[in-house]
C-alpha cells in the first residue's frame, strides 16, 4: 500500500492565499458589475430627462414660433392686400426674434400661390404651389399645424413649416413659418451632451429633421428602420441599434405629444463600456499583482516555518539514538518550544538510562550494566589475550550496623563504602553495586596477583573507622577473586566463581581477600 505524501507548509499557505484572494477578486468584479448595471441604467434615466428636456425645448420654440404667426395673422396689412407692408412687418418679426437666417415667412392661399415670401426680396416671382404637407389640414381644421420635414419649393433645401390660419372672416390665406433644420441643430448643441453623444430630432414620420453630426447630410432622411421601428410602438424607450455613421448606441428617446416628434440621444455602447473595462483592466492588475506579492510571501514564509520545522528533524533523530539532545533557536516560536520539549525529553531520557544502569543509593554501575560491561571487556580480552580480575566485596556484619545505628546510617555508611572502593581502584576499572552490601570491582588487564594486592588494599581502606556526625561505625569486607581466563570465561562464571571465594572468606574468618581456583 503506498501512502499519499502530505502537502507542504508551502503549498498550504499558497492555497490559503488563493483562498482569500480570488473569491474577494471574484467578489469585486461582481460588485463592480454590479455598480456598473445601476450607474448604467442611471444614466439612461438621467439621458431619458435630457431627451424629455430637449424635446420640451423643442416644442416651446414651435410654440413661441407658431405664438408669432397668429398674432401676425391678425395683421391689418394682409385684410387690406397691402401685402409690402405686411412684407415688412414680417421681416421686423423675424429681426426681432433673430430668425433671418434659419427662419422665413410666407403667405400663401389655398391653391399654394404665395404671395409674400421674406427668403426673396419684395415683389420678385414666387411659386404658385407649394409642397407643405399640413397645408390642406390648416382650410381643414383652421388650426394651426406643424409639418413634417419636406423640400422647400424657394429654397430647395430640406425645412419645416409652421402654418396658421388667416381669418378673413373665413379662412382666406395660410400664414406659415418655414424653418431650416439649422435652428433645431442649435437647440441641440445648446444642451452641450458629452463628446461622442449624437442627438437627433425625428418628425412624426420617422425623418431626421436635425442631427448633432453630419447634419447636412442626413436631414430629411428617414431614421434607422430601427429607430423608426421603435419611435412608431412607443413614447419613450431605450434599446441598443446602430446609426448610420455605423457607431453602435444605446438610444433613448422621447416622443412630444405636442408635436409628434421626438428627441433621440444615442450614447456610444464603447464610451459606456469604457469605464467598466478600464475598472475591470485595473482590478486584474491588483488582483495578479496582489496574487504575485502574496504568492512570493506565503513562499518566503512557508519556506521560514519549513526550516524551522526541519531543524528539528535533527535533534528528534539524536533523541532516538540516545543522544543528548541540543536545539539551537528556530525563529519560530512553536518550533522553539518544540526544540525545548526534544531537550527535556533527552534528559529525562538520558536521567532513566541513568536510573536503569545505576544503583540510586550510590550512583554505582548496578548488576546488569556491570555484567554488559564486563562482557566487553572480556570479549577485547580475548582478542588481546590480556587478563581481567573480578573482586566481589560483601561486607560483614552491615545487618548489626543497620539494627543498631539505624537504616539511615546504614544507607550512608554504604555511600562511603561505594566512595572508598571508588577511590581505592584505577580510573579504568569499574566499581558496581551488586545489591544490599554486596559490591564488585572488574580490572581490566589485571591478573590474579596483581588483584589480590588491590583487593587487601581495599579491605584495609573499608575497614578504616567511618565518623558520622560525632559517631564512629566501623565496619570490614570480605572479598572474593576471580581471574579470566582461569577461572571462567563470562561475566556470570567469574562472578560466581569470586562469590565462592567471597564465601570462602567469610568462612575462614572475614575481613580477607581468598582467589578462586583455576576452573
Ligand atoms: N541500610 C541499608 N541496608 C540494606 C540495604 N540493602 C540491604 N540491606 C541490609 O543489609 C543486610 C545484609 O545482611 P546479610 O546479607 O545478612 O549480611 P551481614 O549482616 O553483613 O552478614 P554477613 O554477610 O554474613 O557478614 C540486611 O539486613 C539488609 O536488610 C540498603 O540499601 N540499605
Amino acid at each position: 500500500m503506498t501512502t499519499k505524501r502530505a502537502p507542504t507548509i508551502r503549498s498550504k499557505l499558497v492555497l490559503l492565499v488563493m483562498a482569500c484572494v480570488v473569491p474577494a477578486s471574484l467578489m469585486a468584479v461582481l460588485l463592480i458589475a454590479y455598480d456598473y448595471q445601476r450607474a448604467r441604467e442611471q444614466l439612461l434615466a438621467n439621458s431619458l430627462d435630457t431627451a424629455r428636456a430637449m424635446i420640451s425645448v423643442v416644442d416651446r420654440d414651435l410654440a413661441s414660433i407658431e405664438s408669432s404667426l397668429v398674432a401676425l395673422a391678425t395683421s391689418p396689412y394682409i385684410k387690406s392686400g397691402n401685402f409690402r407692408a405686411f412684407y415688412q412687418q414680417s421681416q421686423t418679426v423675424l429681426k426681432n426674434q433673430g430668425s433671418q437666417h434659419d427662419m422665413n415667412i410666407a403667405l400663401l392661399d389655398i391653391t399654394g400661390k404665395q404671395y409674400i415670401n421674406t427668403r426673396r426680396p419684395f415683389g420678385s416671382p414666387l411659386p404658385t404651389r407649394n409642397n407643405f404637407p399640413g397645408m390642406r389640414a390648416i382650410y381643414e381644421t383652421g388650426r394651426p399645424v406643424i409639418s413634417d420635414i419636406f423640400i422647400g419649393e424657394v429654397s430647395k433645401r430640406p425645412l419645416l413649416a409652421v402654418g396658421v390660419p388667416v381669418f378673413d372672416p373665413g379662412i382666406r390665406y395660410n400664414l406659415n413659418a418655414g424653418i431650416f433644420p439649422e435652428r433645431f441643430e442649435r437647440l441641440l448643441l445648446q444642451q452641450k451632451l458629452p463628446a461622442g453623444w449624437i442627438a437627433a430630432i425625428f418628425d412624426g414620420n420617422g425623418k431626421i429633421v436635425a442631427r448633432t453630426r453630419d447634419m447636412e447630410r442626413y436631414a430629411g432622411k428617414m431614421g434607422t428602420p430601427e429607430m423608426v421601428r421603435h419611435m412608431k410602438t412607443a413614447t419613450e424607450d431605450t434599446f441598443e441599434s446602430v446609426t448610420y455613421d455605423g457607431i453602435s448606441v444605446q438610444t433613448v428617446f422621447s416622443r412630444s405629444s405636442v408635436s409628434n416628434w421626438s428627441l433621440a440621444i444615442g450614447i456610444p455602447t464603447q464610451s459606456l463600456h469604457q469605464e467598466l473595462r478600464e475598472t475591470l483592466f485595473w482590478l486584474v492588475l491588483a488582483t495578479v499583482g496582489l496574487l504575485i506579492c502574496s504568492l512570493a510571501a506565503a513562499w518566503a514564509i512557508g519556506g521560514r516555518i519549513a526550516d524551522s520545522v526541519n531543524g528539528l528533524t535533527g535533534p528528534a533523530l539524536a533523541l532516538g539514538t540516545g543522544e543528548k539532545v541540543d536545539v539551537p533557536p528556530l525563529h519560530l516560536r512553536e518550533a522553539d518550544e518544540v526544540g525545548a520539549s526534544l531537550m527535556q525529553a533527552s534528559v529525562m531520557l538520558q536521567n532513566a538510562q541513568h536510573r536503569a544502569n545505576h544503583d540510586g543509593l550510590t550512583g554505582l554501575a548496578n548488576r546488569t550494566l556491570f555484567n554488559e560491561i564486563v562482557n566487553q571487556q572480556l570479549l577485547l580480552c580475548e582478542r588481546n589475550q590480556s587478563e581481567l580480575s573480578i573482586l566481589y566485596i560483601d561486607l560483614d556484619g552491615f545487618k548489626i550496623t543497620n539494627d543498631k545505628h539505624g537504616h539511615e546510617t546504614g544507607d550512608r555508611l554504604l555511600r562511603n563504602v561505594a566512595s572508598r572502593l571508588k577511590s581505592g581502584i584505577r580510573n579504568s576499572d569499574v566499581v558496581a553495586r551488586l545489591g544490599g552490601d554486596e559490591f564488585a570491582i572488574v580490572m581490566v588487564g589485571t591478573d590474579m596477583k596483581n588483584a589480590k594486592i588491590t583487593a587487601e588494599k581495599l579491605v584495609q581502606g573499608v575497614s578504616e573507622p567511618y565518623v558520622f556526625d560525632g559517631l564512629s561505625v566501623s565496619i570490614s569486607a570480605s572479598i572474593g577473586i576471580a581471574t579470566y581466563p582461569d577461572s571462567g570465561v563470562t561475566s556470570q562464571a567469574l562472578l560466581h566463581r569470586a562469590d565462592r571465594a567471597m564465601y570462602k572468606a567469610k568462612g575462614l574468618g572475614r575481613r580477607r581477600v581468598e582467589a578462586a581456583p583455576s576452573a
